[in-house]
């Protein structure tokens, strides 16, 4: 990205605790303070290819003496440090104890940012961090540090999205707000918001989706009746747009082609009152086996989860223009989701990335085949690239002229989604996509500012619209 006068996203580390939590005073139980142990996990996140949140769990499993607050203030640091991992590396790079040293002083400087404390640090690195804090100027940084992005999707964003890159780039290092999806088969959103509040749980509701609740901090929602009777779903407000772009009726057959373990799958049943079915298709087995739990919770009966090898399975065959409605939420580089998965920027390679939009348009092409005659389609990623999203739609749409695509302002007015306008519009640097009318005023822009176009897609983004980074077309095929 191309320097900017904006001031810096990145803040120095602080000894404050951001939301103003108490600090564990002690290390935990473990015989390991706090330092040791994020300092520990930073090593095992550079070196192992299991993803952050996996790793940390797999380490409170081991852990089991560690308690609420510990756990807490250990995943945050580590995330600190994914996050802002270019910012915090250029601050960790001089101290004391050499090259061992620089994961320590990373592990202290995010237990200080986070608020934890930093029990456990020798004399000589307390000074360091006291001085480290002092002379944090965040203020005329190098862009790396303060977009904290890998430079080949720096330079990508910057290029698709102009000036909007930045706000983009903070939104992202940002935490995700906890959001829960009502099961409307079972509860109305009104109701369960007073009674999770009364029960201590604090929430709004989400400002878009009609299902949504947007808890206050981060609540242990499985301690909630709500949770237990199967009343909510964690779900990003989001996601549950796109299940709402579906518009599953009841007695539909619907196929959720790349269901993983059945988020949208789950809210689309909800939709259908448990009438009609709908196919749960993945290649993961693994995945699949998440969903049964969550049905069960759901009191969902009409699923019918498939593993299958590949896009082309044999056993989709005798289902082929038998679908009313079909939903491909499919594999991509997940760069939507950032806020809640920063460790993913650092191990996707830019080849990587490139790789996927061949799959997506294999797999859409499959599932499209599914869909029958005045049926709908829709196609999904939570990436924020347009090789995943504009470009491949409107390739599959000039491939597929039997689909006509269906405006998504539409559908989400349909559905009662707040401002569904707003929802539907792309970015882009003004040269890119200046109108043949508003060629003038765009040639008077700086080359790099962002312009808003309409469209007929989904587009949501994290420093807009406060979801995840999502993209959405729909398409009806004709009759
Ligand atoms: C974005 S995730 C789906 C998330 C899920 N819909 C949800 O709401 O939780 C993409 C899924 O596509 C699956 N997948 C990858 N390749 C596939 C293929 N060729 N056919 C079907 N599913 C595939 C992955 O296993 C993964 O679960």
């Amino acid at each position: 990205m191309p320097s900017s006068k904006r001031s810096s996203p990145s803040r120095a580390p602080s000894a404050q605790h951001p939301r103003g939590g108490q600090r564990p005073r002690s290390g935990p139980a473990t015989g390991h303070s706090l330092v040791d142990q994020v300092a520990l996990l930073l090593t095992q996140l550079r070196q192992s290819p299991q993803p952050a949140d996996a790793l940390l769990a797999a380490h409170f499993k081991q852990h089991r003496n560690l308690g609420p607050r510990e756990r807490g203030a250990i995943s945050e640091a580590c995330f600190a440090v994914l996050r802002e991992r270019n910012w915090f590396t250029h601050l960790a790079k001089d101290g004391p104890g050499e090259a061992a040293g620089r994961t320590r002083r990373l592990a202290l400087l995010a237990l200080a940012h986070t608020g934890a404390g930093v029990a456990g640090a020798t004399p000589e690195e307390a000074v360091w961090l006291q001085q480290a804090q002092a002379t944090a100027q965040p203020a005329n940084l190098d862009d790396p540090m303060r977009h904290n992005l890998p430079q080949w999707l720096a330079q990508r964003l910057q290029a698709q999205l102009g000036d909007e890159a930045w706000p983009l780039a903070q939104a992202l290092l940002t935490p995700a707000p906890l959001d829960v999806r009502v099961n409307i088969a079972k509860a109305k959103r009104s109701a369960l918001a007073v009674s999770l509040a009364a029960d201590g749980f604090e929430n709004d509701s989400t400002p878009y989706s009609p299902w949504g609740l947007r808890m206050q901090g981060k609540p242990r929602l499985t301690q909630s009746d709500a949770f237990r009777q199967g009343e909510i779903e964690v779900q990003d407000e989001g996601s549950q747009l796109l299940a709402l772009l579906v518009d599953a009726r009841r007695g539909d057959m619907v196929a959720d082609f790349c269901a993983g373990a059945g988020g949208k799958t789950l809210a689309m049943a909800a939709m259908m009152r448990d009438q009609g079915r709908v196919y749960a298709f993945d290649t993961s087995t693994h995945r699949l086996e998440g969903l049964q739990p969550r049905a069960l919770r759901a009191g969902v009966r009409n699923l019918y989860p498939i593993a299958i090898a590949h896009e082309a399975d044999e056993r989709l065959k005798t289902l082929a223009g038998k679908m009313d409605r079909v939903l491909v939420d499919a594999p991509c580089t997940g760069l939507g989701t950032l806020r809640r998965s920063p460790d993913r920027k650092w191990r996707l390679s830019e080849a990587e990335a490139d790789q996927y939009p061949e799959l997506q348009a294999r797999i859409l092409t499959a599932a499209a085949r599914l869909v029958k005659p005045g049926g709908r389609l829709v196609y999904a990623t939570c990436s924020l690239l347009r090789e995943e999203n504009e470009d491949l739609a409107r390739a599959f749409a000039a491939a597929h002229r039997d689909f006509e695509p269906v405006p998504v302002a539409e559908v989400l007015a349909k559905a009662k989604v707040a401002q569904a306008e707003a929802l539907t519009h792309s970015l882009g640097p003004s040269r890119v996509e200046a109108t043949v009318a508003a060629a003038d005023e765009a040639a008077s822009e700086p080359a790099t500012a962002s312009r808003l176009a309409p469209s007929p897609y989904l587009r949501l983004w994290p420093q807009r619209h406060g979801t995840d980074g999502f993209f959405a077309a729909v398409w009806q095929r004709r009759r």
